[in-house]
């Protein structure tokens, strides 16, 4: 029987590569999101075993009602991939409270609220699964102009650590992935942020990041969605509390 799997933020980026290649790994795919129409429209480009659902992951009973409405389309849960997120640019002086709190509660809440809602599933359902969250290398080491959201991602690769702790006699593995600088609308925005901050070009703005890689190439999504193919298939069974770093060689840890 296909295995079913939620994957968050799937609309487009990082989470579309997702949820694409666990569809052609054979899983049933859940792609929410809050943005409706392209979720929609990446669903439908799935095919007829995935799925649109629309939620926001920073509010929590949207996320139980999702995960629920999940398992009644497919009839189950195996795999929840947290991946939503935010990036905006952050020099100290700019971030206000309402910045802190959207930031905090879309890449923090949205991996809490999820980590729980799959907990709660896989509780019900009689059996483990498997949680992978989505950090960054700006969460292995601090990003420049990046204090909410390096900081945001510092608290996912804990919470990936704590949870993997809590719920690892449960059969439910915990582990992230922690992407580099990949060409997605959120990458284009920070190079175009960070360029215009400093007077410059989104070109300089995306080199003050791409300088750092040591293979010398952005990354593609899919290179992002092939370690999360590893993390969601067997083969990952025995691993559990980990970041994999998927960075093309800017963090070395
Ligand atoms: N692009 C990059 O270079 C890197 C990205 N990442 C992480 O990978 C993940 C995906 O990033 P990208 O694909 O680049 O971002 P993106 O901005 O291109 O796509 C993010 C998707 O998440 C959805 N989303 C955002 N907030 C949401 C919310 N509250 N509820 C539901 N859906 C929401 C958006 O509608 C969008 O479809 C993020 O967690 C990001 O922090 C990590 C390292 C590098
Ligand atoms: C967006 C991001 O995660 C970076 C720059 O590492």
């Amino acid at each position: 029987m296909s295995k079913v799997a939620i994957v968050t933020g799937a609309a487009q980026g990082i989470g579309l590569a997702i949820a694409k290649r666990l569809y052609a790994d054979g899983f049933k795919v859940a792609v929410l999101d809050y943005n409706e129409a392209v979720a929609q429209k990446a669903a439908t480009e799935l095919g007829e075993d995935a799925f649109a659902i629309t939620a926001d992951v920073s509010n929590r009973e949207q996320i139980i009602t999702a995960f629920d409405a999940v398992v009644d389309q497919f009839g189950d849960l195996d795999v929840v991939v947290n991946n939503a997120g935010i990036a905006p640019t952050t020099p100290i002086d700019t971030i206000t409270p309402e910045l802190f709190h959207k930031v905090y509660d879309i890449n923090v809440g949205g991996v809490l609220w999820g980590t729980q809602a799959a907990t709660a599933i896989f509780r019900k359902l009689g059996h483990g699964g498997k949680i992978i969250n989505a950090t960054s290398q700006a969460g292995i080491v601090g990003n420049p102009n990046l204090m909410l959201y390096s900081s945001s991602k510092f608290a996912v690769r804990g919470m990936t650590q704590i949870a993997a702790r809590d719920l690892a006699e449960e059969e439910i593995t915990v582990n992230a992935f922690a992407p580099g600088i990949v060409k997605t609308p959120m990458m284009m925005d920070i190079a175009h942020q960070v360029g215009k901050n400093a007077g410059k070009d989104d070109a300089w703005g995306l080199n003050t990041f791409a300088k750092d890689i040591a293979m010398k190439r952005l990354s593609e999504p899919e290179d992002v969605a092939n370690v999360v193919a590893f993390l969601a298939g067997p083969d990952s069974n025995y691993i559990t509390g980990q970041t994999i770093i998927v960075d093309g060689g800017i963090q070395f840890h």
